[in-house]
């Protein structure tokens, strides 16, 4: 403890972090074998009650989240749909028109019924609505609007709004009208437009050039240019230039450099340099490991350091990150569950299970699975973070 109060609050932080995830590990190797697979179970009953509790109401301390209810829809329909569940048909039509009341008359959705339409919510709603599935829920996407609502968003002027660095780039997107300029909105609108057939060269004009200006030094992107490397925007980023074919234009030998030693001695992956491990990175940064190594893998360097990674993150997730009493996963051991990290941590443990299939009808190996095929998860689509057959039938439904 003496030693302690000499390092600096980081230090601190990161050592309380090690602390907690070692004392479970340990505590893990200690116990014989039932204890040690009840230990590494998913749960998915306790799951699934978690889930399904909060589509149907929550609590008032949500009521801060009252611009995001899109996104708690997303959040828990995709993680049931990652246990390979959903939901009975009541709560399906009550999703269905919610999210239609969230639908602006002009195109987009915001964060509630009434809201200004925003690129994060569009983003949510289509994929909440993409992972319900069935013709009422995707043809209640006017995509017609949503068509003009992603080409207003499309900033012929940007420039005038925020710093001088991006003066020369003419040609981005903002997250909802007079709103900020990032790669958020380049990814959420071309996203939007990729699965719901609305993409043309107009919404993709001059979005590579924007994106490669915020590859940092690091080898990560960040927000905007200049900004610091994060695993958020390095997703947003890498998966938008995949959507639109440019992706050689980063450079992705140092973009994998810096997203592998993203891992830390926890098993876990941070967001940023000399940053804390948390859960939701396993999603964000692996997602960037898997897409690069299935895509580019001859034209990168060390691919197998690449996919040992993918498979140290799974040591982490469902030991460390499972709510302790009840549903429910979390950023890391000394915080409480939230319907963001259950998300994005079963998405990352999805992604780290099937990144060793051949193709996506080859189901993983038993060995490739922490604690088995009971703790089995439905593939996602990379680029979109929506579970694959539910993909499929939007791919189905929007592009015949
Ligand atoms: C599709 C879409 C809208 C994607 C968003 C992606 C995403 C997760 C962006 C992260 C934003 C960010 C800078 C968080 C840092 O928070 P922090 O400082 O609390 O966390 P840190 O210490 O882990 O960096
Ligand atoms: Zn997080």
């Amino acid at each position: 403890m003496e030693e302690l109060s000499r390092i600096t609050v980081s230090q601190r932080e990161q050592f309380l972090v090690e602390n907690d995830v070692f004392g479970i590990y340990s505590c893990f190797n200690a116990s014989d074998f039932a204890s040690q697979k009840f230990l590494v179970e998913i749960q998915r009953d306790k799951q699934l009650d978690y889930l399904m509790d909060g589509l149907r109401k929550l609590s008032p301390s949500f009521s801060s989240l009252d611009a995001n209810r899109p996104w708690i829809c997303y959040w828990i329909l995709h993680s049931i749909a990652l246990l390979g569940d959903s939901v009975d048909d009541e709560l399906e039509n009550n999703t269905i028109d919610f999210l239609g009341r969230c639908q602006d008359s002009d195109g987009g959705y915001g964060g509630g019924p009434g809201q200004l339409p925003h690129l994060a919510t569009t983003y949510a709603a289509v994929n909440a609505l993409v992972t319900l599935g069935g013709d009422k829920a995707l043809s209640s996407i006017n995509r017609e609007k949503m068509s003009c609502f992603l080409r207003r968003m499309k900033d012929t002027n940007g420039g005038f709004s925020i710093a001088l660095q991006i003066l020369t780039y003419s040609l981005i997107i903002r997250m909802h009208d007079m709103g900020e300029i990032d790669i958020r909105a380049c990814y959420t609108a071309i996203s939007v437009a990729s699965i719901l057939n609305i993409m043309d060269d107009e919404l993709t004009r001059g979005l590579g050039d924007y994106i490669l200006s915020c590859q940092t030094y690091e080898g990560g992107i960040g927000g905007e240019p200049g900004s610091e490397a994060h695993g958020g925007y390095t997703y947003c980023g890498l998966a938008t230039m995949i959507l639109i074919n440019e992706v050689d234009r980063l450079n992705l030998d140092s973009l994998m450099n810096w997203v592998v030693h993203r891992q830390g001695v926890e098993m876990g992956f941070q967001g940023r340099t000399n940053k804390l491990v948390d859960g939701c990175y396993t999603f964000w940064q692996i997602q960037g490991i898997v897409t690069e190594s299935i895509i580019h893998l001859p034209t990168l360097t060390g691919g197998c350091n690449q996919y040992l990674t993918a498979s140290g993150c799974r040591d982490m997730c469902s030991c460390a990150l499972r709510s302790v009493h009840g549903g429910g996963f979390r950023d890391k051991p000394s915080k409480s569950r939230d319907f963001y990290h259950t998300c994005y941590c079963l998405s990352g443990l999805s992604v780290a299970q099937h990144a060793w299939s051949k193709d996506e009808d080859t189901p993983p190996l038993t060995r490739d699975i922490l604690g088995g095929y009971a703790n089995h998860l439905e593939p996602v689509h990379l680029l979109h973070n929506v579970v694959m057959d539910q993909y499929n039938e939007a791919i189905e439904f929007f592009f015949h």
